[in-house]
């Protein structure tokens, strides 16, 4: 018997000559958030598909608990609820009566229906807007207005598994910051919660563990600090170089780097906590001189990281390739 809400084995889905998941096999455990990152195109819709039963894999295999969700994919939606990427179709409907009906449909009695959607109205602070009415083209609620509204369908019910799939699109700040709070308590309350993000730096605060694809493959998982792969006090030197302008941290003078990525003008550079002041007077001499056009120093965080594993990734499937579908023009250059 197995205790993992979702787990995923040697997972492979072709669409003609492209590989969208290419072996892929994770877990996720009951009260665990596992982030799923990458870039346009990686694979992420194709693998959520395959759990939901929209797609047929062409090989390998999918457990939602202990039910087979290839062989028996009505079963196993029972134990899933999504929110897909697409908004959800409510025009014509409120939020409220949005909510009540994702409600109703998973079994939930009119009482504990109605006392759901008020709930998760104050937990994502759109009261004002719950009883008013969705127009069709976008018309009577903002995008990030129906987004929650979606949150708020997929998880009016508890399931054992929770599917996000960028969840925070349309969002402002402030209602972003509800919203990652309210995936965590998701968590926290026991439902297992697979998260599609293309958005690092925010997701790292709530996610327990992380799988990064890259065209389809899983490049790395493990936990953000596993990934992050260097020292909490470890710090993160961000340089905006000209037009056409030379990487200048390669010469003799610039302190040791720990990992350097490059992204189109930016360069990325981690280096120790202990060289941070050679960092900013080396950094200071070179907008001086005119090689970069400014500099900035903040912690590391699991972005600099993931854009290096991504970019490995790429130089190892194509080493003259010099591209990212991420990031753009790449020349990363792992120190
Ligand atoms: N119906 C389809 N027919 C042919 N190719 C497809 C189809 N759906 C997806 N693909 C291809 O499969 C690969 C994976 O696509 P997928 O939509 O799963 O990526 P994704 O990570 O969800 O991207 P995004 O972040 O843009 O939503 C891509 O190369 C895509 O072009």
């Amino acid at each position: 018997m197995s205790t993992d809400v979702l787990r995923i084995t040697h997972l492979t889905r072709r669409y003609g000559q492209v590989m969208a998941n290419d072996d892929i096999s994770l877990r996720v455990r009951p009260g665990e958030v596992v982030g799923l990152l990458g870039h346009n195109g990686a694979g992420k819709t194709t693998l959520v598909s395959q759990i939901v039963g929209l797609l047929k894999p062409d090989a390998g295999e999918i457990h939602l608990g202990n039910t087979d969700a290839v062989r028996n994919p009505a079963a196993a939606r029972r134990h899933v609820a999504l929110q897909p990427q697409a908004q959800a179709p409510i025009d014509g409907l409120t939020p409220r009566a949005a909510i009540e009906i994702a409600g109703r449909l998973r079994g939930l009695s009119d009482r504990d229906t109605r006392t759901a959607a008020q709930n998760l109205a104050e937990e994502l602070d759109i009261g004002p807007w719950l009883d008013q009415r969705a127009q069709p083209e976008g018309g009577g609620l903002s995008g990030g207005i129906r987004r929650l509204t979606g949150f708020a369908m997929a998880v009016v019910a508890p399931t054992p598994l929770l599917i996000l799939d960028e969840p925070t699109n349309d969002i402002d700040a402030s209602r972003r910051r509800l919203l990652w709070d309210a995936v965590r308590r998701r968590g926290d309350l026991g439902s297992g919660v697979l998260l599609v993000t293309h958005n690092v730096a925010e997701a790292e605060r709530i996610v327990d563990e992380l799988v990064i694809l890259n065209r389809g493959r899983v490049v790395a998982d493990g936990s953000p600090a596993r990934l992050r792969g260097t020292q909490d006090s470890d710090l993160r030197v961000e340089l905006q170089l000209p037009p056409g302008g030379a990487d200048p941290s390669e010469d003799s003078q610039c302190p040791p780097v720990l990992r350097r990525v490059r992204t189109g003008r930016r360069i990325l550079l981690t280096v120790a906590a202990g060289e941070a002041a050679n960092a900013v007077a080396w950094a200071t001499a070179q907008n001086s001189a005119g090689r970069i056009e400014g500099f900035s120093l903040a912690p590391t965080t699991l972005e600099d990281a993931y854009l290096a594993l991504t970019a490995q990734s790429a130089r190892e499937r194509n080493p003259a390739a010099n591209t990212n579908p991420h990031t753009g023009p790449l020349e990363p250059t792992d120190a």
